[in-house]
């Protein structure tokens, strides 16, 4: 699904009153019935106390308070004055309520005409939507603070007031939402961590947008969804054998680690590659070979860690490195020998990144199509620090373009730079794969899929999705406080059902 920006959806709307055709007072029309339906549907108050702005979103506020009182619920309306007049759809959705008497009207014009709200209402918040240009300040920075002092649920019409659509709203006054009732598609501000606190649950309100629009516009974002990843999957053919699929390598592990080189490679045979093979320091070869007997194993010459390869790299279809390694020299060296030789992508997590940001000279060694699959701390490690989510986007993206490499910043909605420029956001996974050990699982899964002859993008994109969906199938079987890093793997074959 494609992710536009405020400005884009702004095109959206007036190509499909232009092509429809509609008015936009009928789309204003429609944005509201929807809203309405889905307040009345999934609220057991009976009162509603409805802030506006003088745009179209306080224009949408106006309409759903008048549906709300036709549905015989009790309303209250705030408008927020401002210098200048109001939008054409504000006003026309004013005059019609002016004439319903028995909804009250009241204009904030300065603090002290805050209002007190009766305790069992529940607001709505239609100050500002995605028309937001700069940050709020004076009477609406303090009508927001206003508003989220008040213990009662709020509901915010597109967006919730003060927060920017594609850019960053850090420590800029916001309304807190409960439900966030946005219109046609998500928006990039619902899934960056740092507006967590902001958007509550969002729920998309389809208002049938034009799909002329979104077909012929081109995304730089999109969200991963279900019909990309059948798009991608391959199904096994009926005749297939082994070396169909790929023979991935996992070098993974060190003393103390073993249990991240057992569930990469578990992780890796259990999304489908031919053949897996792990190579390991010495000491771990008993505990591979029970963990994963379905594994051929490498045991190093070096009991704790790994040291030197013993093969030809090229001879496997993909290798997955990093989990569980350590930074002892002859690791360093090691990779740094597999970087120079390897002439296919790798996919390099957890310590082999945490190497490559230590040590001068390996960033640019880094072959071509790579995915590297870092978590926040990792990614400032590799890249530098950056002011807020919006800027380390971009950064990934940059770099990906710069350096002709895959990048999945791992997070709640993991985001995927593809060297094209394209982004992809995530959205399987919960809070219950936080912990030791996803990440090496999902190195595995990436490993796997990249042996079966799948690119690296779509390695990426595909391995990222049935990875938060196993996890939250474990999710729903084991409960996310319970739920361990085996758990996903032990769900991976019901996520690939799934699909
Ligand atoms: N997409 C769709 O198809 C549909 C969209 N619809 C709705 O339209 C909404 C967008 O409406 P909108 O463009 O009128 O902008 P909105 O958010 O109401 O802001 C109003 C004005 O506020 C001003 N302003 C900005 N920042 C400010 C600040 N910090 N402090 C003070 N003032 C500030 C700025 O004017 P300025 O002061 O810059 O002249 C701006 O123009 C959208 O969110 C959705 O609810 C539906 O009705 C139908 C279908
Ligand atoms: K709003």
């Amino acid at each position: 699904m494609k992710l536009f920006s405020a400005e884009q959806i702004r095109q959206w709307d007036a190509f499909t009153i232009k092509n429809e055709p509609v008015s936009s007072l009928e789309l204003m029309e429609r944005a509201a019935n929807a809203c309405t339906r889905w307040i009345v549907k999934n609220t057991l108050a009976d009162s509603y106390c409805i802030f506006c702005g003088k745009g179209n979103n306080g224009g949408d506020g106006l309409a759903i308070a008048r549906l709300l009182y036709n549905a015989n619920k009790t309303v209250t309306v705030f408008i927020l004055e401002s210098a200048t007049g109001g939008s054409d759809d504000f006003n026309s959705n004013f005059n019609i309520l002016h004439h319903l008497s028995a909804i009250p009207v009241y204009s904030i014009r300065s603090e002290k005409e805050l209002p007190q709200l009766p305790p069992d209402c529940i607001i709505i918040d239609a100050l500002f939507g995605t028309g937001l240009n700069r940050r709020l300040t004076g009477l609406a920075a303090t009508l927001v603070e206003h508003i989220n002092s008040f213990r009662m649920p709020v509901i915010a019409i597109d967006m919730p007031s003060g927060l920017f659509c594609d850019q960053s709203s850090l420590g800029n006054p916001i309304i807190k939402a409960s439900h966030t009732l946005t219109f046609q598609v998500p928006k990039l501000a619902f899934l960056v961590a740092e507006n967590a606190d902001f958007f509550g649950q969002v729920h998309i309100m389809d208002i049938n947008l034009h799909p002329g629009f979104s077909e012929k516009t081109p995304a730089k974002f999109h969200i991963t969804d279900s019909s990309l990843i059948r798009s991608i999957y391959q199904p096994r053919k009926t005749f297939a054998h082994k070396g169909n699929f790929g023979h991935a390598l996992i070098i993974a592990g060190s003393t103390g680690k073993t249990g991240a080189a057992v569930l990469s490679t578990r992780a890796c045979l259990k999304t489908g590659a031919g053949l897996v093979s792990a190579h390991i320091p010495r000491q771990s070869l008993p505990i591979i070979q029970m963990a994963a007997p379905e594994a051929m194993a490498f045991p190093d010459a070096e009991d704790h860690y790994i040291t030197r390869m013993d093969y030809e790299p090229d001879d496997f279809s993909s290798i997955g490195m990093g989990p569980g390694i350590g930074k002892e020299l002859k690791t360093r060296f090691l990779l740094r020998e597999l970087l120079e030789k390897i002439k296919k992508p790798l996919v390099l997590d957890a310590d082999a990144l945490n190497i490559i940001a230590a040590t001068k000279g390996y960033l640019k060694l880094i072959p071509s199509k790579t995915i590297i699959t870092p978590h926040p701390k990792e990614f400032s490690r590799l890249f530098g620090d950056t002011a807020n989510d919006f800027e380390k986007i971009e950064l990934a993206s940059s770099k990906s373009m710069e350096m002709n490499i895959i990048i999945a910043l791992k997070g709640h909605n993991t985001f995927i730079a593809h060297p094209n420029g394209a982004g992809y956001f995530n959205h399987t996974g919960n809070a219950g794969m936080a912990k030791g050990g996803s990440g090496d699982v999902l190195t595995g899964m990436i490993t796997s899929l990249l042996a079966q002859g799948y690119t690296p993008e779509q390695s990426a994109v595909y391995g990222v999705y049935l990875h938060g969906l196993a996890g939250d199938l474990a999710a729903r079987d084991r409960g996310m406080e319970s739920m361990i890093a085996s758990d996903i793997i032990e769900h991976i074959g019901n996520a690939f059902k799934q699909l």
